[in-house]
């Protein structure tokens, strides 16, 4: 029920033309016969039709996720990788029946997971290629089943006592007394997903300019192994929770990466941050936790830098150009789910950094900042 009254007091802070002008665009383009005309009119006929079709995606986009969903736990994407299949085809490698499996991969390609090649016959689609490729994007939509399962009732999600346990909190279980299957859990996710992450940092800064890095919140080691593997000279450690070092060795080894990789298990908002690095990286771990936490971490990452040494943050952001939505909207409700942490825009990154005592920081580009943007810290 909602108690928003119908006219709100306009404050201060909002321009009166600002306030004008947006009012009366949008009463122009909530108008049906506004709506009717712009679809005919030459000129902006185009920006209509395109405007009311991303109006339905955004009505109907948990629909889509859900064909993406189906379509990785039953293995379609696989199956059209390996070459023309049929609907038969599809309903036998998955257990359908034959008018489910056709109904799947309909919509599959009417999504461009997949694409009809002959009648009846069916291959990956341009973004079913893409997706297919990347097994952390596809380590992601599976492990989204706990997302949809908070988001159920939004409303509700909103509205509850935000230390009540969520599938997303448990999943998340960040303490020095997690089990080791908990760890593994969610740092089996972690990893998988890396290499993308990685592949973003590494190529927006130079890591090899520096002597020795410490990776905070480094969980397996997957980061740490890929800088490591670009930048032979240089010496690196992993910092994490005492549970998920103990779990590193394993996929160290099947990295075939142990030994190159030191391993320290501690609570970075408890113990003392290994000295001695003239660079410490925080990769997806910040947005995971609420400004005065995020603080109290960047400032102890500052004392165990080295002189001269830099801060690396490497994470998706809020108020990303071309792609805001990932930001406030995506990870906003998943961290809410999550109970804790906040996406934030590289300049709240910037006022956080300079009051932990930084001098100065920079955003570093990357080629795709729905996967990680940079922010690097000095002085
Ligand atoms: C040559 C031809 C045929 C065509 C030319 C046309 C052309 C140029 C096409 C472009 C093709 C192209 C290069 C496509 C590239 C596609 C890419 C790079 C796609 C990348 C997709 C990445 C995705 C979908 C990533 C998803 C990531 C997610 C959902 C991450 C979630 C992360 C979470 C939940 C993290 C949790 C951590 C915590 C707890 C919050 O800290
Ligand atoms: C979202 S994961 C990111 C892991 C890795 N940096 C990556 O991007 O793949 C956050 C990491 O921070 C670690 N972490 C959370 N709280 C911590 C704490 N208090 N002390 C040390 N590590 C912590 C978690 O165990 C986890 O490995």
């Amino acid at each position: 029920m909602s108690t928003i009254p119908d006219q709100l007091d306009p404050p201060s802070a909002v321009a009166p033309w600002r306030r004008r002008w947006t009012a009366w665009r949008n009463g122009v383009l909530a108008s049906p016969r506004f709506q009717f005309w712009a679809a005919r009119l030459p000129g902006i006929a185009m920006v209509s039709r395109h405007r009311a079709a991303q109006a339905f995606d955004l009505v109907a986009g948990f629909c889509y996720s859900q064909v993406l969903m189906a379509a990785v736990q039953v293995g379609l994407l696989d199956l059209l990788r390996r070459g023309p299949c049929s609907a038969d085809d599809v309903a036998l490698a998955s257990g359908l029946s034959p008018q489910a499996a056709l109904r799947l991969v309909r919509a599959a390609a009417a999504l461009d997971l997949a694409e009809e090649v002959a009648p009846g016959w069916w291959m990956l689609g341009q973004q079913g290629a893409a997706l297919q490729a990347n097994p952390g994007a596809i380590a992601m939509v599976r492990h989204h089943a706990l997302l949809y399962a908070d988001l159920a009732d939004p409303v509700a999600l909103l509205l509850r006592d935000r230390a009540a346990p969520t599938a997303l909190s448990s999943f998340w279980h960040y303490a020095q007394d997690a089990s080791e299957h908990e760890a593994a859990s969610y740092s089996a996710l972690m990893a998988a997903s890396q290499a993308m992450v990685a592949q973003q940092a590494l190529a927006a800064y130079p890591f090899a300019r520096h002597r020795r890095l410490l990776d905070l919140g480094g969980g397996h080691g997957a980061f740490a192994s890929a800088v490591a593997k670009a930048c032979p000279a240089l010496e690196v450690a992993v910092f994490d929770l005492p549970p998920v070092v103990a779990g590193a060795g394993a996929w160290l080894d099947a990295a075939a990466m142990r030994g190159r990789i030191a391993l320290h298990g501690g609570d970075f908002f408890r113990d003392p941050i290994p000295p001695g690095h003239d660079c410490i990286t925080l990769v997806r771990v910040l947005h995971d936790h609420d400004d005065d936490a995020c603080l109290a971490l960047l400032r102890a990452a500052r004392q165990a830098l080295v002189s001269g040494g830099r801060l690396v943050v490497a994470e998706p952001m809020a108020k990303t150009p071309g792609a805001a939505a990932m930001g406030d909207a995506y990870f906003g409700f998943y961290l809410w789910a999550m109970n804790a942490g906040r996406p934030r825009s590289a300049a709240e990154y910037g006022a956080l950094l300079k009051k932990a005592g930084f001098a100065g920081w920079r955003r570093h580009r990357t080629a795709y900042p729905v996967v990680a943007s940079v922010v690097v810290a000095f002085g």
